[in-house]
């Protein structure tokens, strides 16, 4: 039987970076997502063996090489997430440098660390064949990291003892409640690894999907009450989610009560759009005032986001070749590139987007729709194999 888990990415629609410090944030899922599939192989087959279709690595591990290398660690524990510690993120190394990474890649071997941290946890020992493959861009702000965490967790979750579930379903099918909720712990532990600091925000959304509001380690749901539309434009400069949180964590030390300040705003910020989104347009002029509202609630949050170190010249970039179109722009997620959100008003002409997104083109970024507010983790079986 194959396990199959699919998780979605996310666009922060206010407040990254504030989230970390224990400011509100609000985030929603978008239908791209991150698949893991897993097959248990035979118990005489010894291997372990990753295919990560997307970045073009391949791992194969015995496992009597993983049992030897992290003996220490003992049974699984899948019904207790638990956090890997630094001296075990050495022995993942140790696992990882005999794969020979390759050394223009070794900033991606955070998540095959992350991957045999959740592995070893919650399944423990066993042989199995375990593909990821995704429709989101990797390291772009659109929470690739929490995807690829959640979605494995899922996976691996549904072989354990700790998940009970039909397996008999066809489709894609959702955990409960409390699944989902030990799925999300698992996620987070593993975003650890790749993150360092991560608050929490993005592996929530994708493991509950819809639009939530985050704060200090708390979701809440928000019910969207409007038909919200991004452009979602990839810069394509690469950063690194770990490093961009650092930054700004040592700026605030710098500077605390400037950034307090800075932070204070930002919640203000988070806290009016879902205050916005929430309502109910009583007619077209009321919707579109409050598309005006959340255009410059938009572009005070970038603004913010510029003051705190996390901007780039390429965001810079799409901010302004958007405003030639009266539309406003905030970069999402980690920022220092990836991707940036063009709020698209209910009134604005396909030919108008068209425009934008073809001059976009022309400095080499990759503009795209996506859907928001959409389901998070699943999981289908397949006995065919
Ligand atoms: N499909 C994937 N295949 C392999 N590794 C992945 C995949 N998706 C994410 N990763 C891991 O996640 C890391 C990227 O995470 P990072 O947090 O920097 O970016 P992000 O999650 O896309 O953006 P943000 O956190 O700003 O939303 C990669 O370096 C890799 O380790
Ligand atoms: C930058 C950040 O706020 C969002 C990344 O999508 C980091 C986090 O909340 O973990
Ligand atoms: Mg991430």
């Amino acid at each position: 039987m194959e396990v199959t888990a699919r998780a979605p990415g996310k666009i922060i629609l206010a407040g990254e970076h504030a989230v970390v410090h224990g400011y509100t944030a609000v985030a929603s899922s978008i239908d791209l997502y991150t698949v893991f599939s897993i097959r248990l192989r035979s118990e005489d087959d010894d291997t372990v063996k990753l295919m990560l279709n997307d970045i073009g690595l391949d791992f194969s591990w015995s496992v009597r090489r993983i049992k030897e290398v992290l003996s220490h660690l003992g049974s699984p524990f899948s019904s207790t997430p638990t956090s890997c510690s630094l001296e075990t993120i050495k022995s993942l190394a140790t696992l990882v440098d005999e794969q020979s990474f390759p050394e223009t890649k070794i900033g991606l071997a955070s998540g095959v660390y992350a991957f045999l941290w959740l592995y070893t946890s919650i399944l423990g020992f066993k042989p199995a064949t375990v593909t990821v493959s995704s429709e989101l861009p990797v390291g772009a702000g659109l929470g690739s990291s929490a995807a690829y965490c959640v979605s494995l967790s899922a996976a691996l979750l549904a072989l354990s003892d700790s998940v009970k579930l039909d397996v008999s379903q066809k489709g894609w099918s959702t955990f409960n409640e409390t699944e989902a909720e030990l799925v999300n712990k698992w996620a987070f532990e593993g975003e650890k690894i790749i993150h360092g600091r991560p608050s929490g925000v993005d592996n929530s959304v994708s493991t509950f999907g819809n639009v939530i509001k985050f704060k200090s380690g708390v979701m809440t749901r928000v019910n969207s009450n409007m038909p919200l539309r991004m452009l979602i434009t990839n810069t394509k400069v690469g950063r690194d989610t770990k490093a961009l949180v650092a930054n700004v964590s040592a700026r605030k030390s710098r500077h605390p009560d400037a950034m307090c300040s800075v932070l204070n705003a930002i919640e203000a910020i988070s806290d009016e759009w879902s205050t916005i989104i929430q309502s109910h347009a009583v007619d077209d002029l009321y919707l579109s005032a409050n598309e005006e509202k959340l255009g410059e609630l938009m572009e005070m949050n970038q603004g913010l986001l510029l003051s705190m170190g996390v901007s780039h010249a390429s965001i810079e970039n799409v901010l302004q070749t958007s405003m030639k179109y009266k539309l406003a722009s905030k970069l999402t997620g980690a920022g220092g590139g990836g991707c940036v959100l063009t709020l698209l008003p209910t009134h604005i002409s396909g030919e108008v987007i068209d425009k934008l997104v073809e001059e976009l083109g022309s400095f080499g970024f990759q503009s795209f729709t996506a859907g928001i507010g959409g389901k998070g983790v699943q999981i289908s079986f397949d006995h065919s194999s």
